[in-house]
């Protein structure tokens, strides 16, 4: 009989349970899937309507062959059909603009339409921009300060965005975007109108911002598409800041009002509009680096070129933003200081809060916060990403703090506030550092509480613990949060008054093991939130399935962009040894670090939490000084090795991968990451366990032949190679014994662990008869005979059944 309560709420058995369950994942299942099947139906009407207006995009469901619209006619698909073209988008390469960046443009201009045409057929790059750049350039000095003069045609084609583009030369680098939102879910224009690479004119006039030039913003009279360019930054590395301002989203005065007269000069024009757009970027974005440099100003465009030459100008200008020597130069200008130039006293955050950072030694704020407090106190929904260690956990819990204070006094001092920040976070270790951090926040602020829900603990006691200690603030993991809020009644009310919604690192709470969780607590909490996502890693998938917690007007803020991901000071290398040799490398390595750092203080991560036990083991035997950190381990362990190890110093740390992320653990001198991680971001991860706060560290990744392929998912990342090492023969024969001697249920354990972690990864590219020869390999190398049996069920589950190599337990 499995564990587990017999009766469930509501006085169900077991299945009843499960099968309610099973009833709402299907439900919401279906839900999500209509909602494609919306969103793509609104798509191609935005589509058929810019055909229709304009006639020269090509019509993205024709470039994906899913229909033929060679005609002007529209045949509309199936439903069916629909989602499964939507389906195959999905699965293609760059399918991460669908929700955001691409949908439904109407941005055709019609008096370009045959030009752009012709030069869609020509060029692959900027076309649609370059022919609208060119006419309006042509048109140009009509169009300035007379918006009665631009024939839009159609009312429709209006344009009703701001958008604002800047390029920033000096540090800090970040780059935020406002993406468009819609007021309302239902208008199908919302999706023509997303189009946020567009740069459309005020409604009252017709001049665009593009960049700065000569030192002064200067406004030009063409409507720029930034989509091409702002993905070549993307991908090359350049450093821009973007802001498309939807007009649904952002306060009144956040627009400008520009009043031209035909008669004004250029320069009267362009200061005007140039102290505008101060305003309207100033807070939301750099402060004082929110300077138009040069470096994006339309160098590449000379008024009184002809199109030919501005095409090549902007041509060229495109390849000299991807230059990776010109990369290189601002990576270097950018120097290595994680703070940037504006002290917390300067933001508009509360002065008890300025106190308490002041006493916690905050008095800079780093770059990421600068970047992203003024956007959060604004009220905007945010997605954020920076450098491990670079202070992102303050960047939200400061906002965090002011929505707190923010919300009415009747939330305070009373038995059951209402909830009104939820913070949801991986692990339970994290869940507990960020509730530590807030507390130093929150330390002259009377009246405001901090909570943690996490698993280990249980379940009555964080209910007496929540009644007798109310807080507005909560830090929750997500399947304890979902624990409360589906048999606690009284806990699901207090999250209704929930203001902000944060999620830490993000992109593995998107991600495929825990994102039910996160939609099932989405839909518990009210849709009138401000919502943040956070992670040193944002790959593209993530960007697309942000909008499931975050509204479509979300900014992007990235502070890495046009920087390699890892940290300078890191040395990282990485060796390559076999398996049997594997714990001796590893052994080795960490003596010769021991011997060269005094205050060493080292992560060991290894591939699961088995194989974490067999190493921890190993290397205690070996004398060394380890402590070991793994899921399998009870809280109050896990607490406190967790706490030792923070405040300790000349300490290993032995773990799986429940450490990799967000844990700050002060001083780590070296990283050893044993075997391959599950993909890039969690090296990435991993490896932020040293280097914090701008310091020095050291990365060592250790490998198998085998497994070098991962070195091509990293090989953007300053990574070398060591030279094979030589190993001491005295300490490969101790480790052999030791390990011999072991436990054998730990080594069994191990190796089942170990299967089922290469057996999980998806790009591992090696069939499941190799896969066990590798396994059994393994076996091998930490001393046992023969290979663990498996359960039938467990084989058949994992497609290992008939595989050569396997044994079946009887
Ligand atoms: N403005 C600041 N001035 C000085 N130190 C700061 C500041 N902000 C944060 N720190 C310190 O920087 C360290 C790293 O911060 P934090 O843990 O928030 O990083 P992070 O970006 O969340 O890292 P990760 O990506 O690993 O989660 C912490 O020790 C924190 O106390």
């Amino acid at each position: 009989m499995g564990g587990g309560p017999r009766t469930f709420p509501g006085g169900i058995n077991k299945w009843q349970w499960k099968r309610m369950h099973e009833k709402k994942a299907k439900e919401k299942e279906r839900k999500l899937l209509d909602q494609e099947k919306e969103l793509y139906q609104a798509r191609i009407r935005s589509q058929i309507r810019a055909n229709v207006a304009g006639g020269s995009m090509v019509s993205q469901v024709q470039r994906e062959g899913n229909t033929d619209s060679s005609s002007s006619d529209y045949n509309p698909m199936s439903a069916k059909d629909h989602v499964k073209a939507l389906a195959d988008r999905f699965m293609k390469e760059g399918a991460e603009d669908l929700w955001n960046e691409d949908d439904g443009p109407v941005n055709s201009s019609p008096p370009t339409r045959e030009i752009e045409r012709s030069e869609r057929r020509s060029q692959s790059v900027d076309s649609s921009r370059t022919d609208y750049l060119g006419k309006m350039f042509n048109d140009g000095r009509s169009l300035v300060g007379n918006r009665q003069n631009l024939d839009w045609g159609n009312e429709s084609l209006r344009p009703r965005y701001y958008s604002v583009q800047a390029r920033q030369k000096s540090p800090p680098r970040f780059r935020l975007r406002k993406y468009k939102n819609s007021s309302s879910d239902d208008d199908e224009s919302d999706y023509s109108s997303e189009e946020e690479s567009l740069i459309k004119p005020p409604v009252s006039n017709s001049k665009f911002l593009v960049g700065k030039d000569g030192g002064k913003l200067k406004f030009s009279k063409f409507k720029l598409s930034q989509r091409d360019s702002d993905q070549e930054l993307d991908s090359k590395g350049g450093k821009f800041v973007k802001m498309a301002i939807s007009r649904a989203t952002l306060p009144k005065s956040k627009f400008p009002k520009f009043n031209f007269s035909e008669g004004e000069s250029e320069e009267e024009v362009n200061s005007k509009v140039s102290s505008s757009v101060k305003k309207v970027t100033g807070r939301a974005t750099l402060g004082k680096h929110d300077m138009k440099k040069t470096r994006l100003s339309p160098r590449m465009i000379d008024e009184n070129c002809g199109l030919s030459e501005q095409v090549e100008l902007i041509r060229e200008e495109l390849k000299r933003r991807k230059s990776p020597v010109s990369l290189q130069e601002e990576v270097e200008q950018e120097g290595g200081s994680l703070l940037s130039n504006k002290r917390f006293d300067e933001c508009n955050i509360s002065p008890l809060t300025v106190k308490s950072l002041t006493s916690a030694g905050y008095i800079q704020m780093t770059k990421v916060q600068e970047a992203t407090l003024s956007v959060c106190l604004d009220g905007v929904d945010a997605l954020v990403k920076a450098k491990t260690g670079t202070g992102k956990s303050a960047a939200f819990l400061l906002p965090a703090i002011e929505t707190v204070l923010n919300a009415t006094s009747s939330s305070r001092n009373t038995r059951a506030p209402p909830i009104l920040v939820l913070i949801l976070c991986p692990t339970r270790e994290l869940a507990s550092q960020i509730a530590a951090e807030a507390n130093v926040l929150l330390k002259y602020h009377d009246g405001i509480g901090v909570q943690t829900l996490i698993g280990g603990t249980r379940f009555k006691v964080d209910q007496r613990r929540l009644e007798s200690d109310p807080c507005q603030i909560m830090v929750a993991t997500p399947g304890r949060l979902l624990d409360h809020i589906e048999n606690n009644s009284g806990f699901s009310i207090r999250l209704m008054g929930l203001k902000m919604l944060i999620v830490d690192e993000a992109d593995h709470l998107l991600d495929l093991g825990f994102r039910k969780d996160i939609e099932k607590i989405v839909d518990c909490v009210p849709r009138e939130r401000q919502s943040l996502l956070l992670s040193a890693t944002i790959p593209k998938e993530v960007r697309r399935v942000s909008q499931l917690v975050l509204k479509r007007g979300h900014a992007f803020i990235d502070t890495v962009l046009g920087d390699i991901e890892t940290h300078e000071k890191v040395k990282q290398s990485y060796y390559v040894a076999s398996h049997e040799l594997h714990f001796q490398v590893a052994y080795q390595l960490l003596k010769d670090h021991i011997s060269k750092v005094v205050d060493y203080k080292v992560i060991v991560f290894c591939t699961t939490s088995m194989v974490t036990s067999l190493m921890f083991q190993l290397l205690l035997e070996m004398k060394l000084n380890v402590r070991e950190m793994h899921s399998r381990k009870p809280q109050l362990y896990r607490t406190r090795i967790s706490d030792e190890f923070r405040e300790s110093k000349r300490l290993i740390l032995v773990t799986s991968d429940i450490s990799a992320r967000g844990m700050n653990y002060p001083d780590v001198t070296l990283v050893l990451q044993v075997g391959i991680p599950t993909d890039r971001e969690q090296y990435i991860h991993r490896l932020g366990r040293t280097g914090r706060e701008g310091k020095e560290g050291e990365g060592i990744l250790l490998l198998a032949p085998w497994e070098e392929y991962f070195l091509d998912e990293i090989k953007d990342l300053p990574i070398a190679k060591s030279s094979s090492m030589q190993l001491d023969s005295d300490i490969k024969l101790k480790v052999q014994n030791t390990l011999v001697n072991m436990d054998s249920s730990v080594k069994e354990a191990a190796y089942h662990a170990w299967l089922g972690y290469y057996n999980s990864i998806r790009d591992i590219g090696r069939d499941k008869t190799t896969l066990v020869e590798l396994a059994n390999q393994f076996c091998d190398s930490i001393g046992l005979q023969k290979p663990p049996s498996l359960f039938r069920k467990t084989a058949v589950k994992m497609g290992l059944r008939n595989i050569p190599g396997i044994r079946i337990r009887k």
